[in-house]
């Protein structure tokens, strides 16, 4: 773990680890990655993050639909990159629930959003501009004991900032109307 989080910030503004859109969904797979195919120099910083280890209880506990940095500067808020890893070796499809749902657009030219599910199997590691993406958690184990700790959902959530704002709620990015659409009423 200690070596992800030390390499990830640098490989990712290394030019072989720029990624196009690339969606793999879902089971056989360990890595998803959904980042606009113009992701040259987001200037991610390379000597700072913040994480989070979050634990959500069994029994429905849920997440609403969100965007992680929704204001960007204006809130003093320079996270760029979200990268959550899944830490649930033992990941039942059928039972567990605690699917991550994100809003993607449809196609290039549909102004409408399709939702994708994504289960939090262990091992899995998920990345996506943390500026730009809605998405939410379904509810976890949502017929289960809410006392079972071996229910219990584990996700690392590492964000990594830019070191340049302007990089930030960027009006050139394919997934700037996002926002709008899922959040229409704001
Ligand atoms: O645990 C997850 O899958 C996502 C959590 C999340 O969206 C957040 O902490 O902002
Ligand atoms: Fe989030």
């Amino acid at each position: 773990m200690s070596i992800l989080l030390q390499t990830l910030p640098a490989a990712l503004n290394d030019q072989m680890m720029q990624m196009q859109t690339q969606t793999q969904i879902p089971n056989t797979t360990t890595t998803t990655t959904i980042i606009d195919d113009g992701s040259a120099a987001q200037d991610l910083s390379n000597s700072s993050f913040n994480a989070k280890l979050a634990v959500t209880s069994p029994g429905g506990s849920k997440y609403p639909l969100h965007i992680d940095n929704p204001q960007g500067i204006d809130a003093g808020d320079t996270r760029k990159l979200t990268c959550i890893l899944y830490l649930n070796p033992d990941y039942n499809k059928d039972e567990d629930g605690g699917e991550l749902r994100l809003l993607l657009p449809s196609s290039s030219t549909d102004p409408k959003t399709e939702m994708v599910d994504l289960t939090p199997e262990g091992g899995r590691l998920l990345m996506f501009w943390s500026d730009e993406m809605p998405h939410e958690v379904l509810p976890t184990a949502p017929n289960g004991d809410k006392d079972d700790p071996s229910l219990d959902r584990y996700a690392l959530t590492v964000w990594i900032p830019t070191t340049n704002v302007t990089k930030l709620h960027n009006e050139t990015s394919k997934f700037r109307n996002l926002k709008d659409l899922a959040f229409p009423a704001s």
